[in-house]
């Protein structure tokens, strides 16, 4: 992929401006994230320099919910008494005015789980991350579910862009879809604007080591959260795509497998630095 310099030059400082924000901020990020995440989530947080707590219980939202900077809200493994736990902290979100960002895994997997997230959407969220293959289950909800090979993709991400853009619309959240090319969109009707944008950076061995996506999307709950204003919660989400995805390739110049990058993976997001995001960005739109 040919890269634009003066693009690269533009959202270097962005990108690099937001990390420090989250270094400096160390925000305070709720999850109620699936089993098989939980570890990875929490280590993604805690190496960017955010601060993780897994509490999903109804019980203790009026104690913690109003001491958090962003909730993180993901369907891994949804039953009942977790989809009712979500709804209600993301309500308790709302009314808070704290960003909370959806995670749709295997959205179109079942239907109790196409319309949980479809009840998750209408609580305005204010990004949806998913791979190619969950947004365009939600945004052809009601129209056809089409085929699905549960938490992975079965598309490119490429091949999303239109229901990213229709699903943004609809939703009035920023979308983006993961995969080999990261998109970003927000639509017209919301205070970001009409916008496109794509990233780059990562390394197909992400795909390998299982919640690399759940991570990701804890990662923009992160940059959201440490973001001042709710206006650059747009800019935030590149960042943090970006951040993860030269933190998989850095990891990648070290790693003999998944194992060994899940952790070189981890180790560089903890580790980088000005110089080596500036050598890495590769983000265009
Ligand atoms: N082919 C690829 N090339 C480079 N990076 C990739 C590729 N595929 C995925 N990634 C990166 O891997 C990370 C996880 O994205 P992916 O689309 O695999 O999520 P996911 O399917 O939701 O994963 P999971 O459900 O296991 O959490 C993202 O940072 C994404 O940019
Ligand atoms: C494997 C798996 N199953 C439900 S959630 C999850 C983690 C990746 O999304
Ligand atoms: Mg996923």
């Amino acid at each position: 992929m040919e890269t634009n310099k003066e693009e690269q030059l533009e959202w270097g400082p962005t990108v690099w401006s937001h990390l420090t924000a989250l270094r400096d901020r160390s925000p305070l990020i709720q999850c109620i994230t699936n089993f098989v995440s939980m570890d990875l989530v929490a280590n993604t947080l805690l190496s960017a320099g955010a601060s993780p707590a897994m509490i999903h219980s109804l019980q203790e939202f009026s104690d913690f919910t109003p001491h958090i900077h962003a909730l993180y809200v993901n369907v891994g493994t949804l039953s009942p008494d977790w989809l009712s736990s979500m709804k209600a902290a993301a309500l308790l979100a709302n009314e808070l005015r704290k960003p909370w960002v959806l995670d749709p895994v295997a959205a179109g997997s079942s239907q109790f789980r196409l319309n949980a997230c479809l009840e998750l959407l209408l609580l305005k969220p204010t990004v949806i991350r998913g791979n190619a293959s969950e947004i365009i289950a939600l945004s052809q909800a009601g129209i056809d579910m089409g085929p699905t090979k549960g938490v992975d993709s079965s598309h490119e991400s490429m091949d999303a862009v239109e229901a990213a853009k229709f699903l943004a619309e609809k939703s009035g959240s920023i979308v983006a879809v993961s995969g080999a090319v990261d998109i970003i969109c927000s639509s017209k009707s919301i205070i970001h604007g009409d916008r496109l944008v794509f990233v780059h950076n990562g390394v197909p061995m992400l795909q390998k080591i299982t919640a690399t996506g759940c991570a990701v999307t804890a990662l923009i709950a992160a940059f959201v959260a440490a973001a001042a204003d709710p206006l650059h919660a747009f800019d935030a989400t590149v960042s943090a795509l970006s951040v993860f995805g030269i933190a998989g390739e850095m990891g990648m110049e070290l790693a003999k497998g998944p194992a060994s990058l899940r952790m070189h993976l981890i180790d560089s997001l903890y580790g980088l630095d000005q110089p080596a995001l500036l050598s890495h960005i590769n983000i265009t739109g």
